[in-house]
């Protein structure tokens, strides 16, 4: 559903990725794993379009992204810090969103807004919400395409824990569904229930791309989250 070939990108003279080679296919959830600054973020705004691909392809579903937009309908994103527009209430932020989309019939899913009770705060300028209910109004909008691919970039951080326990639950939900599902998280022990495949990644390159059940039978831990710690411990 998604391939990557031959990526590498630049920003000026520093490479922030580095021939990178990918694959991922529909009804895997997919953690890009790997130390502060390695190239995670710049993978994902990548195949979203927002860092401009001048080597290297990018496939979404067969077509190439440079070639037209369209691709994006398909990825919802939940960016790590979402901006809005300060003075627009969440209700009007929501409305604005899916005006972009410009598609009149659409099969919103409102599950997240509704188990988050976001309705209670509709009119809420986005300037005036904590940092996690603004991650929140992230999350909602991320899924309320009902997308193929759902991009989460550090998706709990911020987020209390019965918060993120519910979007953790969503993420499953989806998942299982038959959706491809790429997550960047620093917090290990909740992706366990989720993955089915780790990309480890330093300074740019992938080092490794193997299963959740490959990851585990090679360290010879139980839990992902401690053979994610193995092979952090010897790539750092
Ligand atoms: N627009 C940009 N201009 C210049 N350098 C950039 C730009 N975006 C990212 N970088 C650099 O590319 C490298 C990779 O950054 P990136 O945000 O992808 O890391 P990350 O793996 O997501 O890190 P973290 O775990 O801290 O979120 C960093 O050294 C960063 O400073």
């Amino acid at each position: 559903m998604i391939e990557i070939k031959n990526l590498t990108k630049k920003f000026n003279r520093f490479t922030a990725l580095q021939n990178v080679q990918l694959q991922f296919n529909t009804g895997n959830a997919i953690a890009l794993i790997g130390p502060n600054g390695c190239g995670k973020t710049t993978l994902i705004k990548c195949i979203l379009g927002l860092n401009v691909v001048e080597e290297g392809q990018i496939f979404v579903k067969g077509e190439n992204i440079n070639d037209s937009y369209q691709y994006r309908k398909s990825i919802g994103y939940m960016p790590q810090i979402g901006r809005y527009p300060e003075n627009l209430s969440i209700e009007q932020t929501i409305n604005m969103v899916k005006d972009a989309r410009n598609t009149k019939e659409h099969n919103y899913d409102y599950e997240l807004l509704e188990s988050f009770e976001l309705e209670k705060l509709y009119q809420k300028k986005m300037r005036t919400l904590s940092g996690g209910t603004t991650q929140k109004v992230s999350a909602v909008l991320a899924f309320l395409f009902n997308p193929d691919i759902i991009i989460l970039d550090e998706p709990t951080a911020g987020l209390d824990p019965l918060a993120a326990e519910i979007l953790k639950q969503k993420i499953i939900k989806e998942k299982n569904k038959g959706k491809l599902i790429l997550i960047t998280s620093h917090l290990l022990s909740e992706l366990d229930e989720i993955l089915t495949e780790v990309v480890f990644m330093n300074e740019g390159k992938v080092l490794v791309h193997q299963s959740a059940q490959d990851l585990k039978t090679q360290t010879g831990k139980d839990k992902i989250s401690e053979g994610i710690i193995s092979i952090l411990k010897t790539i750092q």
